[in-house]
């Protein structure tokens, strides 16, 4: 916490002398300092910060990229706005704002009505504004951000003198999966300041995750725990989401902080918890009422109670992975507000965990897996649009698992893959010596092999016209004609089809046959490309985990960050393809990835595209970096398919039209575009 051991701020006078320090001479008098308030002076001092320099040009959202903001992340501010509220009112006599932020510390909204809104609105603390360390320095927002955990920033504590009046508490709001979606902050003059502010805003954190956490899990089985029975549906309880076979599919972090655990990656209930499923079904079937003490070997014993919604229902008996059978069991809750609407309700499913899997808590992918479940049972082809690498083919196969043919085959054919005399004879099968080189036994074709399972064709907008005319036959007669003749078989398969081009072009290009699109878009799920999830950091450790699983790999801090500002051209291929490298290039006794570790070419990029992070934001000063620059930076930051030379070449001319106008001063051009100063040098040099 940014603080001084005693928790008070030391004096201005002291805090000078000690930021001069750092300044003149690289050293930082750590003894007077708490560590994360010196960490962050040096992160800042490292952006090119001066503290009492002129402010430099921090972008600032345009109204309507505020808007697109609000949209993007309206789960969060719905869930905030109540939590502010209370906020404000228990802290209105002191005169403060309340603030939401998102991840990339851009303020969402804010609620305050005193003299200190016009003080803070001077120093651009006003919804738009983006309070990132890397162009304010050292502030509660930024810094809770960077740290990743509450902090208050008293007075001088503040990288920029600018910003010494003001005092800020923040706490990070994290999602069910554990992930940083924004920031809560109470800002005031530093005279009104209260040492209880951090204790309040953190707690509201607590109870904004909360209510996500419910939201996010409403339609399934919960599990509240705690080590008091008092603590049982409040705020600091621990909450457990289950699958309908038992699996734990999300752990908010009180649960995570007492089971030792982390909500990354779905786990069996008996794998936490000293508890069968088969005796909490027995437990839910009386009713589920009460709550019950666990005694557990390796840890401090928890109470526990069952939270099902009304009309919870155990579905059909399946089998479970592990084996052990199910039982049907329907809930019965006392009165409660009445369900969702039905479009909002997920259908049941008998396990949910493939498509859930995915779910990491990225918007779009949670629209794409909602969608998908939604049409797991009926016969309808999908299709699977988005960039290559983004994931279709692992989206496809949890599509088949989460369904009811996961039983049967699962049948991948890469349409781009063969050259289209083969695809043919792969599609359709063919006779013995049906063609010159045929084997002699004939070949049953991956159409028939696919029968009563899932038929993947992946890549179909690359598939020859003359095979989209024999595939539409057998999707309208459901009948698979050989090659070299012989009696038509009848097959039966769920369709899912995946194209990176955009089919419906290519029909308008007269390169895809409309009857056909048709026939494949039963519903078409568009997975995101992977610059544009918001759930990167789950994404990250999902993938360290699978490539490290007997060792603890992390990112380097402000690699990570740097990490979620790229492009990833290349999707979650690239990435994973980037840490798997990481990982054989570390020392044996290494866990924490650092640049020097990741493939030079994303290294260079990583330079390169350094004032790409927040291309579509405008300068805060019109006047500093000007219009066209700030338009440059939108075409940028919006041309996904701008390849990485032009990208450079766009990034040059930038940078070299920005030091012009620093009349030359290389630090005052690096503070401007956000960047470091040998970055600057390298980027203007390549
Ligand atoms: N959510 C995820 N979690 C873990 N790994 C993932 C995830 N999404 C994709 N991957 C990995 O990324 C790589 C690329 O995924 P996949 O092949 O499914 O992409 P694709 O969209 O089908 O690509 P293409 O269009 O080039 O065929 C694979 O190694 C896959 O395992």
């Amino acid at each position: 916490m940014v603080k001084t051991p005693s928790g008070a701020a030391l004096a201005p006078r002291l805090l000078r002398a000690a930021r001069r320090e750092l300044l003149d001479t690289g050293r930082l008098s750590v003894e007077a300092l708490d560590e994360g308030l010196s960490r962050s002076w040096l992160r800042s001092r490292d952006f090119g910060l001066d503290p009492v320099g002129r402010p430099p040009g921090a972008p600032h959202a345009s109204a309507a990229q505020l808007r697109r903001a609000l949209e993007r992340q309206h789960e969060l501010v719905a869930h905030a706005r109540p939590v502010m509220e209370d906020l404000f009112e228990q802290t209105r006599d002191s005169d403060g704002l309340v603030i939401l932020a998102d991840a990339q510390g851009l303020l969402l909204g804010a609620l305050g009505d005193g003299r200190f809104v016009d003080r803070a609105q001077r120093v651009a603390l006003r919804p738009g504004a983006i309070w990132d360390e890397r162009w304010r320095g050292t502030n509660a927002i930024g810094t809770a951000l960077a740290e990743q955990r509450p902090v208050a920033v008293l007075g001088g504590e503040h990288f920029l003198e600018r910003n010494a009046f003001l005092s800020c508490t923040a706490a990070p709001i994290r999602d069910p999966q554990g992930r940083v979606l924004g920031v809560l902050d109470i800002s005031g003059e530093q005279r009104g300041f209260q040492r209880h502010t951090l204790a309040l805003v953190r707690s509201a954190a607590r109870m904004v995750e909360h209510r996500l956490f419910q939201t996010r899990h409403a339609d399934g089985l919960r599990l509240q725990i705690h080590l008091q029975p008092e603590g049982l549906g409040t705020p600091t309880e621990g909450l457990l989401a289950l699958s309908d076979d038992g699996w734990i599919l999300g752990c908010n972090a009180a649960a995570q902080g007492w089971l030792g655990t982390e909500a990354a990656r779905p786990s069996p209930l008996e794998a936490l918890l000293p508890l069968r499923w088969t005796e909490l079904m027995d437990w839910a079937r009386d009713g589920g009422d009460g709550a019950r003490l666990l005694r557990r070997e390796d840890g401090p014993p928890l109470w526990l109670r069952l939270d099902a919604p009304r009309g919870w229902r155990r579905p059909a008996p399946a089998a479970r992975r592990d084996g052990a059978a199910v039982v049907d069991v329907e809930v019965t809750r006392p009165a409660a507000p009445e369900p969702t609407p039905a479009t909002e309700q997920a259908p049941a499913s008998t396990t949910p965990d493939a498509l859930q899997w995915l779910d990491l808590g990225d918007a779009a992918m949670h629209q794409a897996v909602t969608r998908a479940r939604r049409v797991l049972d009926k016969p309808i082809p999908l299709l699977l649009q988005g960039e290559s690498g983004v994931g279709k083919d692992l989206f496809a196969r949890a599509i088949h698992d989460s369904g009811p043919r996961r039983g049967h085959a699962y049948v991948a054919v890469n349409c781009a893959a063969l050259p289209e005399s083969l695809i043919e004879a792969e599609l359709f099968g063919y006779r013995p010596g049906a063609f010159t080189g045929a084997s002699r036994d004939g070949a049953q074709g991956r159409l028939r092999e696919a029968h009563g399972g899932t038929l993947f064709l992946d890549e179909i907008g690359d598939m020859p016209l003359p095979l989209q005319a024999r595939l539409l036959r057998v999707l309208q007669d459901r009948q698979v004609q050989p090659l070299g003749g012989g009696p038509a078989v009848a097959v039966d398969f769920q369709l899912i089809g995946a194209s990176h081009r955009p089919l419906r072009q290519l029909v308008a290009q007269g390169l895809f046959r409309e009857d056909l699109y048709y026939r494949l878009n039963g519903l078409t799920l568009c997975l995101p490309p992977l610059r544009e999830r918001q759930d990167l950091p789950m994404l990250l450790a999902r993938l360290l985990a699978a490539i490290e699983p007997a060792r603890r790999v992390e990112l380097d801090p402000s690699l990570a960050r740097e990490l979620m500002a790229y492009r990833w051209p290349g999707n979650v291929r690239q990435l994973e393809q980037a840490l798997r490298i990481a990982c054989a290039l570390m020392e044996p006794g290494e866990s924490v990835i650092r640049r020097g570790h990741l493939p030079d070419d994303l290294v260079e990029d990583l330079d390169q595209g350094a004032p790409l992070p927040i291309p579509v934001l405008l300068p805060e000063r019109p006047g500093a970096d000007g219009a066209e620059a700030s338009h440059e930076f939108a075409r940028a930051g919006s041309g996904r398919s701008t390849p990485p030379a032009m990208l450079r070449d766009q990034s040059r001319a930038h940078a070299r039209r920005v030091l012009a106008d620093c009349g030359g001063n290389h630090s005052e051009a690096a503070r401007r575009l956000g960047i470091g100063r040998n970055t600057l040098y390298r980027l203007l040099k390549a």
